[in-house]
C-alpha cells in the first residue's frame, strides 16, 4: 500500500522500520523467522571426530524417521494443498531407497551430512531426467534432504515455522513452495526483506487478506519472539509497541465490516464499471464466480501448465480453458495466450540461459522463436468457447508494436475467435494505443509489467521497490495514454466487429485491487477492472463513494503529482471511506 517514498527507514536507531505495505492489516504479534536455507556439507566430509559407522548410521536412521514422523504428523492436521505437499514429502523422507544410498555412503566413510546430500543428489538427478511428473518430486526429494541435514545439525527446519501460537512471520522472501504450507490461522502478518510488490509475498499475502510489508530490509535485525506491530497499510514494523500501537491495532480490528459485493461494480452515479477476477484454473474461476465476479478479465493460461517440460496437448488444453468458461455462462471471459519467460518459464517455451529474460523472448514473442505453440492454443481456445456460453475474448502478452497486434488479430480471426486483444504491458503500446486499438477490439493494461518497464525496474527486486509502484505519475501518464488511444480508436472496426464509440480499455494488473487506485483508473478512462476476487467488495465499496467527475478530479491530482507517494497521500485523503474501513 505505502511507497516508504519519503519514509525515514528507521526511527529513533531501530524502532520503526520502513518498507513497502503491499496488503493492508494492522496486527500486534511475536516474530518467528523462517530459517536461513541449509547450506550443503563439504563434498564427502569423513565421518565426525569419536563417531564410527554404527553410530553415523544410527544418528542418520534417527534423524530421517524423526524428519518422516513430523512431516506426517503435520500432514495429518493440514488441509488442501498443504496436506497434499506435506505427505509426499513424508512420504520421501521415508523412501528406503534413498536411506539405503546413504547408508552405503556411511559404510565407506563419508558422514551422514555428506551422504544424505550426495545420495538425494542422485536420486534428484534421476527423476529429473525422467521428466514430467517425476521430475516435480525432485524438488521434495532435495526438500526432504534440506530437512534431515537440520535435524542432524540441531537447526531448525527449513520452510514455514512450526508454532502452536499465531506469530508475525519474517523471511528474506517466500518461494512458491512455501505458499502451500502456509497457514493463515496461524500466521498474523507477513514481513520480509526482500522481495517488490509483484513478489510471491505479496501475492500470497494479498490473496490470503493477511497484513504485508516486502523490502523492510531493517527487519534482518528482527529476532524470534520479538513483540512488533505491523502497520500494512503505512508499511512500518514497530518494534515493542506501546499504548498508541496497541490503539490503533484495536480499531483496526474494529473497523466497518466491508459489505459483500454485490456483483455489480459501479460508481455513485450509477455508471457501471464491471469488477472482473483474475483466475488461474477453473478452480480459481468457480470461486471468482461465487465472490460475485462479473466475469474474468485475466485468465493466465499459463497458471495451468507451469512446471510442465511439454506443450499441452490439444485436449488437455479444451478442458483446462472450459472449466473456466463454464463457471461464467453468458459472461465475458478474457483468455490471455501464453505468458512464458521471465517470472513465468515454461521449459518447452523459454530459454533459460538469456542474460535479460524480462527483456527477452517472451508472451507474443515466443511466436517468432517457437512457431506453433499460439496457433495450437488458439485453436483450443476457440473449440472450448465453441460448446461454452461464456462470451470468449482473446489476447496477447507482451505486445510492443502495432504490426504484432494486427498479426495477432489475423492469428484469432484464422482460429475463428472473435474478440482479438492485447495488453498493454510495454510502454511503447501505451504511446501507440490509438494505431494498437485500430487493429484489435479492445486493450487490458497489465500495471505490474507497465510499471517495470516504464520505470526500468525489475519487479521482482526488493531494492527497486520504491520504483515499482502504479503510482508512479509516470505509469498513470501511460495509462491515460492508452485509455485515450481507446477513445481515438473508437468507430474504427476490425474485421468481423461492430464495434462503435471508444474500444474499451480495462485493467488487469495489481493496481485494479487498491481500491484508491481503482478510483483514479476510472478517472483516467479506465472501463473495466480485473482483480483477485478477495479485492472485490473493498474495491467495490470505495467505488460507490465517487461518482465520474470526482473520480477524474482525484485521477489529475495522481497525474501532476511529483512521486508516487505524494500521488497516493493526496488520493487517499480525499477518499474518506477508506479509514472506516481499514484500506
Ligand atoms: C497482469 C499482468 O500480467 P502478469 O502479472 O501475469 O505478468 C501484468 O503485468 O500486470
Ligand atoms: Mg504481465
Amino acid at each position: 500500500m505505502s511507497a516508504g517514498e519519503g519514509t525515514p527507514p528507521l526511527d529513533g536507531g531501530t524502532r520503526v522500520l520502513a518498507g513497502v505495505g503491499v496488503s493492508a492489516g494492522r496486527v500486534i504479534g511475536r516474530v518467528k523467522r523462517m530459517p536461513d536455507p541449509v547450506q550443503p556439507p563439504a563434498d564427502g566430509a569423513p565421518l565426525p571426530e569419536g563417531a564410527d559407522v554404527d553410530s553415523e548410521t544410527e544418528r542418520l536412521r534417527t534423524a530421517t524417521q524423526t524428519v518422516a514422523a513430523g512431516l506426517k504428523a503435520r500432514a495429518a492436521v493440514a488441509t488442501g494443498d498443504a496436506a497434499a505437499v506435506l505427505k509426499a514429502t513424508a512420504l520421501m523422507a521415508g523412501d528406503r531407497t534413498l536411506l539405503k544410498s546413504a547408508t552405503k555412503l556411511v559404510a565407506s566413510g563419508t558422514s551422514a551430512e555428506s551422504a544424505i546430500w550426495e545420495a538425494a543428489d542422485a536420486v534428484a538427478t534421476q527423476l529429473t531426467a525422467l521428466g514430467g511428473y517425476m521430475a516435480e518430486r525432485a524438488t521434495d526429494v532435495l526438500d526432504v534432504r534440506a530437512r534431515i541435514v537440520a535435524e542432524l545439525r540441531g537447526v531448525p527446519a527449513p520452510g514455514i515455522p512450526d508454532s502452536e501460537e499465531p506469530f508475525v512471520l519474517c523471511a528474506v522472501d517466500l518461494a512458491p513452495a512455501d505458499t502451500a504450507t502456509l497457514d493463515p490461522a496461524k500466521v498474523l502478518a507477513l514481513v520480509t526483506s526482500d522481495g517488490g510488490p509483484q513478489s510471491h509475498t505479496a501475492i500470497i499475502a494479498r490473496s490470503l487478506g493477511l497484513p504485508a510489508i516486502v523490502a523492510a530490509t531493517g527487519t534482518t535485525a528482527l529476532a524470534d519472539g520479538d513483540l512488533v506491530f505491523v502497520d500494512g497499510i503505512t508499511g512500518t514494523v514497530t518494534r515493542d509497541p506501546g499504548p498508541a500501537e496497541e490503539e490503533i491495532a484495536a480499531s483496526y480490528a474494529n473497523r466497518a465490516a466491508l459489505p459483500d459485493f454485490d456483483g455489480a461494480g459501479a460508481l455513485a452515479d450509477g455508471r457501471s464499471v464491471p469488477l472482473l477476477a483474475n483466475v488461474g484454473s477453473g478452480t480459481d474461476a468457480v470461486a471468482a464466480a461465487e465472490a460475485g465476479a462479473e466475469g474474468v478479465g485475466l485468465l493466465r493460461t499459463e497458471f495451468c501448465f507451469l512446471g510442465r517440460d511439454k506443450e499441452p496437448t490439444h485436449e488437455e488444453q479444451v478442458e483446462a480453458y472450459r472449466a473456466v468458461f463454464d463457471a461464467f455462462p453468458g459472461r465475458k471471459v478474457v483468455v490471455r495466450t501464453l505468458d512464458a519467460g521471465a517470472d513465468k518459464p515454461l521449459p518447452f517455451l523459454t530459454d533459460d540461459t538469456e542474460p535479460n529474460p524480462a527483456l527477452g523472448v517472451r508472451g507474443y514473442r515466443t511466436d517468432g522463436a517457437t512457431p506453433g505453440v499460439l496457433a495450437r492454443q488458439l485453436a483450443a481456445i476457440a473449440e472450448a468457447a465453441e460448446n461454452s456460453r461464456a462470451d470468449v475474448w482473446t489476447m496477447a502478452p507482451m505486445i510492443s508494436t502495432p504490426a504484432e497486434a494486427e498479426r495477432f488479430a489475423g492469428l484469432c480471426a484464422a482460429a475463428g475467435l472473435r474478440t482479438p486483444g492485447v495488453m498493454v504491458e510495454v510502454p511503447s503500446a501505451a504511446v501507440l494505443a490509438g494505431q494498437i486499438l485500430q487493429r484489435v477490439d479492445f486493450a487490458s493494461i497489465g500495471t505490474n509489467d507497465l510499471t517495470q518497464y516504464t520505470m526500468a525496474a525489475d519487479r521482482q527486486l526488493g531494492a527497486l521497490a520504491e520504483l515499482n509502484d502504479p503510482w508512479q505519475p509516470a505509469v498513470l501518464h501511460l495509462i491515460k495514454a492508452t485509455a485515450d488511444g481507446g477513445r481515438a480508436a473508437g468507430g474504427a472496426t476490425s474485421e468481423g466487429s461492430a464495434t462503435t464509440g471508444a474500444k474499451p480499455v480495462g485493467v488487469c494488473g495489481e493496481a485494479a485491487a487498491d481500491p484508491a487506485l481503482a478510483v483514479v483508473l476510472v478517472g483516467l478512462g479506465v472501463a473495466t477492472l480485473s482483480m483477485n476476487r478477495r479485492a472485490l467488495p473493498a474495491v467495490a465499496a470505495i467505488l460507490r463513494t465517487v461518482d465520474l467527475a470526482e473520480a477524474q478530479r482525484l485521477a489529475g491530482l495522481a497525474l501532476a503529482a511529483p512521486s508516487a507517494a505524494e500521488a497516493k497521500e493526496l488520493v487517499r485523503a480525499e477518499l474518506l471511506e477508506l479509514e472506516r474501513f481499514g484500506l
